[in-house]
């Protein structure tokens, strides 16, 4: 599991530690993992042209004294100092391992040298803010910061990327893109949560000893997707392993239910039922005649997937809603159809759009504030939220918080949903709660989309059909 933690909770920690430890050992930890990852990030370190964009704080500090080693094992370095006050015992120690530090007008703005030094560089430390940074560049920083990508150099920020906000993964203000990103002791929320975890390039973790307290926001790996699949066992049968209910698709949106049930079977549940039409019946048993068409008992159910707001039986859908024993997934015109009232266990899975509309809020501010918004509901509300987008967020009403560690913009595709919600049910019928549910769910699904995009372009139904592999691959590796 990868953790992430607020700035607050990162001070405390790095305080416990701090007394005891002689003064400066957890910035050297820190420097020294900075120095090692900058070298591998550009292969070797002698000859290497190496500039530090230097701010007012400690994270300054790590990059002067990262700079330091690099300037002993043979790089050329250069200092920019955005700030009249930096790192004072930073600054002497680069100094005397023969770092170099830019005095060309730089805090004028006027930098005929930094450019010069910027133009020739074979990366950038962006230590301009850390953990104790307001969001966005300020001018100078900016004006510096926009040379850089325009000779293309790539940047490693030191523990995050100046300008990001480092507590909520939002960029309200402008910001640094990195190609790597270096942090110490723990990842922070600004690494998993977009947007600013998409500024953060791959994120390197240097362990400085901290010790923490539960997470705020946590992140599956592979290993605790194998940890937590419900793989069957030798007792297992159809009912044990789950059957999930589908209330999915419409005489408008057939495919949707189809979407959803290769979804499901893809899944970890013994047995599907189709509830609705008998047309989308149809459809669904042309497909898969392994489903079974009808009511009957379920462990959960998943509903709305290619339904309209207005198309949803409300009778029904409240009837499912009010009871207390069977999880319902609240897809697609079904979020619509939410009274404020519930007692079943529920997950709902809207894009940003769906969300701004349960809230109230416009789409834009959702997309910016994903975390925030996604706990809100789930708060609110009293129900799980798997937010989907870019890095979708699972937001439970307790608190726990999960963000999806794979990307792919491939499976912004059509009924990508449809197979997400059937997927999400099978892991809710087999046991899981709702939580790692959607999270799992999440997970696999992206990781099945990575593996049928690198053939190129790919369709929801090009997602399911990759889930066994993806599955596979992961159960196994
Ligand atoms: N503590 C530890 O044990 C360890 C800490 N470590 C390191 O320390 C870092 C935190 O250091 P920190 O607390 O000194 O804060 P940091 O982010 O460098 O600077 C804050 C100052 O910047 C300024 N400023 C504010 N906003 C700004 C903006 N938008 N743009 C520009 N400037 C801005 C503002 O000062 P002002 O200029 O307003 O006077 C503010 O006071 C942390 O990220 C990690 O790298 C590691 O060594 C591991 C051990
Ligand atoms: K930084």
């Amino acid at each position: 599991m990868r953790h992430a933690y607020t700035v607050e909770q990162v001070r405390s920690a790095e305080a416990a530690l701090m007394a005891k430890l002689p003064p400066g050992t957890l910035m050297q930890r820190a420097a020294t993992g900075l120095a090692v990852a900058v070298s591998n990030f550009l292969g070797r370190t002698y000859g290497a042209n190496i500039v530090l964009l230097i701010g007012s704080g400690d994270n300054g500090g790590d990059a002067l004294y990262a700079g330091a080693r690099l300037a002993r094992r043979g790089a050329r370095v250069t200092a920019i100092l955005l700030s009249e006050k930096v790192h004072a015992a930073g600054l002497e120690a680069f100094r005397l391992a023969g770092g170099r530090v830019d005095t060309s007008d730089a805090l004028a703005g006027g930098r005929v040298g930094a450019s010069d030094d910027l133009a020739d560089a074979d990366v950038v430390l962006d230590g301009i803010v850390g953990i104790g940074g307001r969001p966005g560049l300020r001018p100078d920083a900016e004006a510096l910061v926009r040379r850089v990508e325009q000779h293309g150099v790539p940047i490693v920020a030191v523990d995050v990327p100046s300008g990001v906000d480092v507590d909520t993964g939002e960029t309200p203000e402008s910001h640094l893109n990195a190609a790597l990103t270096v942090t110490f002791g723990t990842h922070k929320i600004c690494h998993l949560v977009d947007p600013a975890a998409t500024a953060c390039g791959p994120v390197h973790l240097v362990d400085i000893g901290l010790d923490l307290p539960p997470a705020e926001v946590q992140s599956l790996q592979a290993d605790d997707v194998r940890a937590l699949y419900p793989v069957p066992h030798g007792e297992s049968d159809k009912y044990s392993r789950g059957v999930l209910g589908l209330m999915v698709g419409s005489p408008q949106y057939p495919g949707a239910a189809v979407m959803a049930t290769a979804g499901a079977l893809a899944g970890p549940v013994g047995m599907v039922r189709y509830v609705g039409s008998s047309s989308v019946g149809q459809a669904v048993l042309a497909e898969y005649p392994e489903v079974v068409v009808g009511e009957g008992r379920v462990q959960a159910w998943a509903v709305g997937s290619g339904i309209s707001t207005s198309g949803v039986d409300r009778d029904r859908f409240t009837r499912l809603i009010q009871q207390d024993d069977v999880p319902v997934i609240v897809d697609a015109g079904a979020i619509g159809a939410l009274g404020t009232k519930h007692s079943a266990r529920l997950v709902i899975t809207p894009h940003a759009g769906e969300l701004g509309q349960l809230l109230g809020v416009p789409r834009a501010e959702i997309e910016a504030g994903r975390l925030h918004y996604a706990r809100t509901a789930a708060e609110e509300r009293q129900l799980t939220v798997l937010l989907k987008g870019a890095t979708t967020v699972v937001a439970s009403p307790d608190g726990t918080t999960y963000v999806n560690p794979i990307a792919t913009p491939w499976l912004a595709t059509a009924g990508s949903g449809d197979v997400l919600a059937g997927l999400l049910g099978a892991f809710l019928a087999s046991g899981l709660d709702e939580a790692r549910a959607a999270a799992l769910a999440a997970y696999l699904h992206a990781a099945a989309g990575t593996l049928a995009s690198a053939a190129g372009p790919i369709t929801a139904m090009s997602i399911a059909h990759a889930l066994p592999a993806a599955t596979r691959h992961l159960l196994s590796s």
